[in-house]
């Protein structure tokens, strides 16, 4: 399959402004079953196959439905995606349930999102460091960046959002994510020609997150705005320091 000449463009150009690839690098593509995620592992593939480098790559998988029998229906099925790809798949039991959730009515459903998605996370961390893999590539894209920014803009009191490229600790961990300059339409689209069906998500908060309420208040902007996804994504590169404030954050949040 040929990808669309802007969208090869754009993933070259994320990939060589954050410098994500380099020579022996071994990379865990990070799978979670959604089309994004398995549109990256192809694309590592193919992109291994012109590359003037040569990188190890694997699939990794937090399964949210492994029980004592091992991996559950989901992950195998998964596997089997993978598989077809020529990668191998590593499906790690979640540590972190939400039917092992503590009934604590403290919680709000951000807060258990934030903290599922932290827990594995910090699994495929300790997953790569005990294999010997240094960079991790995640299928986060351009809109998961700008509702990032709008939920730390209005929730967290701060302007800041995921990065394309992120070095974790002291550098012997890489975050990359190859996608980051592409719309979520563009990746589905090569999801579409590749004739990916999805892996349900097993999430009960998907729904009700603020992220999900990030995505609502994006497309509404969208459809206001011509142009302000492109602006907002700009901006993001494009700090003016001295037209911030300086004023302490603790002084203003309630
Ligand atoms: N269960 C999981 N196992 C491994 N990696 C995961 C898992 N869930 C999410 N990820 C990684 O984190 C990225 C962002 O996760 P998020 O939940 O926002 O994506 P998604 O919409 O569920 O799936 P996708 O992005 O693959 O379509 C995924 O693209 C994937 O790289």
């Amino acid at each position: 399959m040929l990808l669309s000449r802007g969208v090869n463009r754009r993933i070259g150009r994320a990939m060589h402004d954050y410098s994500m690839l380099t020579d022996g690098d071994r990379v865990l593509v990070a799978v979670s079953g959604g089309i994004d995620s398995f549109v990256l592992a192809w694309l590592l593939v193919e992109w291994r196959k012109k590359a003037p480098i040569h990188y190890d790559l694997a699939a990794v998988h937090v399964d949210m439905e492994a029980d004592a029998n091992g991996p559950g229906p989901m992950a195998q099925k998964l596997r089997r995606s993978i598989s077809a790809l020529g990668l191998p798949l590593h499906i790690l039991p979640a540590r972190w349930q939400p039917d092992l959730l503590p009934t604590e009515t403290t919680k709000t459903y951000h807060d258990l999102c934030f903290q599922c998605a932290r827990s594995r996370r910090t699994q495929m961390f300790v997953y790569a460091r005990e294999c010997g893999y240094h960079t991790i590539a995640l299928g986060h894209h351009r809109d998961d960046i700008i509702e990032t920014f709008l939920l730390n803009l209005t929730c967290a009191g701060n302007i800041s959002t995921m990065v394309p490229k992120q070095n974790l600790f002291s550098g012997r961990l890489t975050l990359i994510r190859p996608l980051a300059y592409l719309d979520k339409v563009e990746i589905e689209e090569v999801g579409r020609q590749l004739r990916v069906t999805p892996i349900r998500s097993l999430c009960p908060l998907r729904e009700q997150t603020k992220r999900r309420d990030m995505q609502h208040l994006a497309s509404l902007i969208y459809q206001q705005i011509p142009g302000a996804k492109e602006h907002i994504f700009a901006a993001l590169g494009n700090i003016r320091q001295q037209y911030l404030l300086n004023q302490s954050k603790e002084r203003h949040l309630p």
